[in-house]
């Protein structure tokens, strides 16, 4: 099946700084593709550029099998874009400011009336639609922020960090309204910095680090090319245990420590062993999936977190 989006060799800079470096990705129709990276990775101008906001330097965008030129207005009512910064007019009700983002779409009358109930509806504010913003919870405005972006029935519908700052509520709104338009058919782009996001919700993903896409695909495929298998334990006097066979790499988390190896088997019984011939309790010793973590940091050498 054609992609929904290809983008190809994207270039940007922004003065000196090189913001985007040859970014290339596609994204299968009905799918949600997660764009993830740190603060400053170039997420926000790549959804910047699809959405036309912003020019390229060099590189080529098709949308919807369509070369995306910055003028092509009918090509732009086909996606939706929700910014990171939240546009809405605090004094107007969320059904007034439906309205008038309805209108700037080209929708007027009952069937924005119309559309206004169903996308309230989809985000689950039809019992405050005719509150005030100003009187909304962060979450909730972000949520209003959406709903604009849905007006039109978007193909393809762009969110930029939707939950960034927002209570665990509005985000579990925010996820049920992306599965649910997944469900219709509609393709999603997610950017975030949040790893759990993205397994959660992303069918494809392009890790994207100081304007780099370093690595694409399914979530599975990448799991299963980068990612490390590995040991949580916690044991008081584990810190005596050095030179551990087969462990690649041992972090701390929690009162415990992680440790990174593709011969699990071979490890936990090691443990199992020297602790009982060293007297060691061990009060936890769990295995642990593969994460975006280590695929993030066997990548790069670098936590996502840090
Ligand atoms: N208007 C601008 N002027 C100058 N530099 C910019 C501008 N916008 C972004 N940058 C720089 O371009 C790079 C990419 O920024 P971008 O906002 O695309 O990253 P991001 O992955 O979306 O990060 P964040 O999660 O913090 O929004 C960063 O180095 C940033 O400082």
């Amino acid at each position: 099946m054609e992609p929904v989006v290809s983008v190809c060799e994207l270039q940007k800079h922004y003065g000196k700084t090189q913001a985007l470096k040859d970014v290339t990705f596609s994204v299968r129709p009905g799918t949600c593709f997660g764009l993830l990276g740190p603060n400053g990775a170039g997420k926000s101008t790549t959804m910047k550029i699809l959405t036309g906001i912003l020019p390229a330097d060099a590189g080529t965008i098709h949308i919807l099998s369509v070369p995306a030129h910055r003028d092509s207005m009918p090509l732009r009512r086909q996606i939706g874009y929700v910014p990171q910064n939240i546009t809405l007019y605090e004094k107007l009700t969320a059904v007034d400011n439906l309205m008038f983002f309805g209108e700037l779409y080209g929708l007027h009358g009952r069937e924005l009336r119309k559309r206004i109930e169903t996308v309230l509806d989809e985000i689950g504010l039809s019992h405050r639609g005719n509150e005030a913003v100003e009187t909304f919870s962060g979450g909730m405005k972000r949520r209003i922020n959406i709903a604009a972006a849905l007006l039109h029935q978007p193909k393809l519908l762009i969110l930029d960090e939707p939950t960034v700052g927002i209570d665990p509520q509005s985000r579990n709104h925010i996820f049920e309204m992306i599965r649910a338009l997944k469900a219709q058919g509609v393709t999603i782009i997610y950017s975030t910095h949040y790893m759990e996001e993205v397994e959660a919700l992303c069918d494809d993903l392009a890790i994207i680090d100081q304007g780099q896409v370093i690595a694409q695909g399914s979530l599975r495929d990448l799991l299963s090319r980068y990612g490390k298998q590995a040991i949580y334990v916690e044991a008081k006097g584990f810190e005596t245990l050095s030179d551990i066979p087969h462990v690649s790499h041992v972090s701390s988390q929690g009162q415990g420590f992680i440790l990174e190896t593709s011969r699990v088997m071979e490890v936990l019984s090691f443990l199992l062993q020297t602790a009982s011939a060293k007297g060691i309790d061990i009060d936890v010793l769990e295995t642990v999936r593969p994460s975006l973590e280590s695929v993030f940091l066997s990548l790069t050498g670098t936590s996502l977190r840090d």
